[in-house]
């Protein structure tokens, strides 16, 4: 691996990033280097650098030392950017061909250089566009299973995983977490951003003790319970797709929390797409959500039975139990994540998208009515098809 190095941070130019590429060594001496910065997260600069004799493309993505979204107030760790780059090899690891290949790392610039994955759509756009994706919840299933079952005490020996914990100890984008999905949405704080015909439902939610009090065991979970190494922001803009492939990024918000949390994001962002569809588009997702399920827990059994180094793995009911808890932390930490994208600082396209007036706010109502439900509801609801049911009869 090329470990690119320059003496100090710089945040880079489109045409210092071409001058930058030309120096990997990726490319042939010839090639007639373009670059464009297509960054529309909250975070980051991704350069898109493409040689237009070959075709051939890399992604460039370097971190700003503050949050892109919020501007030079709001200062950001640059270490962030050798998390991803890590937390991307260490997926890759177990998650071979559903992450994007990591060509070189720098961590004085804080850029990663990566595959190029333009031919590929990012999922919430073609969710919005009701495109098809035959292998999104099969891929994320197996992504979900592969990488938290081989990077937990279940797979590793316990000096190994407490290695990899402090190696990806990452306070400050973890703290954006617990305030954004955890804290802000269920106060009157001044990050939350929601329509005033809102109000009525929100000011509900903030006076809600027992939905609070279900909240605050998330975030002590979240904040407390190192199982493994999690993605920590698997939403559907993090993911690219295909009807024939499907890749994870942007891993930032790398760490070791409860693994119910990455489940939980992924499923609380397809819900959001049903509360946006009807009829058989709306089944599409339900289906990806029953499916997503199925085969993280399918995978996560077997890897259990053929390789979890745990003295305990074979005591009856000890993997039901840990399968159990997974379910009902993501149904909650879901819950957290459905609240947060309807009210909180960083919305979805897939809602705020919605261009006439009623069907929009109809929609976040729905989907604040299911955050809350899955909140309240978590410990008695027993299946994925249960959950499926409730779906199906709050969308009546
Ligand atoms: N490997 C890649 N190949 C092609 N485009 C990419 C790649 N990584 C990121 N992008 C583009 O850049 C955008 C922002 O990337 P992302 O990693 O989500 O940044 P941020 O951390 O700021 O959210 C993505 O939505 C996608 O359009
Ligand atoms: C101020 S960060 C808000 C929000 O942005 C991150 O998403 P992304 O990096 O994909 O744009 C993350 O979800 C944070 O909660």
């Amino acid at each position: 691996m090329t470990i690119a190095t320059k003496k100090q941070y710089e945040s880079l130019t489109e045409e210092q990033a071409i001058t930058y590429a030309k120096n990997l060594n990726l490319f042939s001496d010839d090639a007639q280097l373009t670059c464009s910065e297509i960054g529309d997260g909250n975070l980051n600069y991704v350069f898109h650098i493409k040689d237009l004799r070959s075709g051939k493309g890399i992604i460039l993505k370097q971190a700003l030392p503050y949050a892109k979204v919020v501007g030079e107030s709001w200062p950001l760790t640059l270490k962030r950017a050798l998390i991803e780059a890590n937390a991307l090899k260490k997926h890759g690891e177990f998650a071979a061909g559903l992450v994007p290949e990591v060509y070189a790392i720098d961590e004085e610039l804080a850029i990663t250089v990566m595959e190029d994955l333009s031919h590929l759509t990012i999922a919430r756009e073609g969710l919005i566009r009701l495109e098809s994706y035959p292998k999104l919840a099969a891929d994320i299933g197996k992504y979900l299973a592969q990488t938290l079952f081989h990077t937990s005490d279940f797979a590793l020996h316990p000096f190994e995983k407490k290695k990899l914990v402090s190696e990806y100890s990452n306070p400050e984008l973890c703290k954006i977490t617990e305030d954004l999905i955890f804290t802000d949405p269920f106060f009157d704080h001044e990050t939350n951003d929601f329509e005033p015909s809102l109000r009525v439902e929100v000011e509900a939610l903030w006076n809600n003790e027992l939905l609070k009090l279900e909240v605050a065991k998330l975030k002590k979970s979240f904040l407390t319970e190192a199982e493994a190494l999690l993605h920590g922001d698997l939403h559907t803009g993090s993911i690219f797709a295909s009807e024939t492939e499907t890749k994870v990024i942007d891993p930032e918000f790398a760490f070791y929390g409860p693994i119910g949390f990455d489940v939980g994001l992924f499923l609380a962002n397809l819900i959001v797409q049903t509360v946006t569809r009807e009829g058989e588009q709306r089944e599409v997702i339900l289906r990806h959500i029953e499916q997503t399920w199925e085969v993280f827990s399918a995978n996560f059994s077997e890897l259990w039975e053929n390789k979890a180094v745990e003295s305990y793995k074979d005591t009856k009911g000890f993997k039901d139990y840990i399968l159990d808890k997974i379910f009902q932390d993501a149904l909650g930490f879901a819950g957290c994540e459905l609240i947060r994208r309807t009210i909180g600082l960083a919305h979805v396209k897939d809602l705020d998208g919605i261009k006439e007036d009623e069907k929009r706010i109809l929609s976040k109502k729905q989907a604040l009515r299911i955050g809350e439900l899955l909140l309240l509801k978590r410990e008695s609801i027993s299946s994925i098809q249960a959950v499926i049911v409730l779906l199906e009869e709050l969308q009546k």
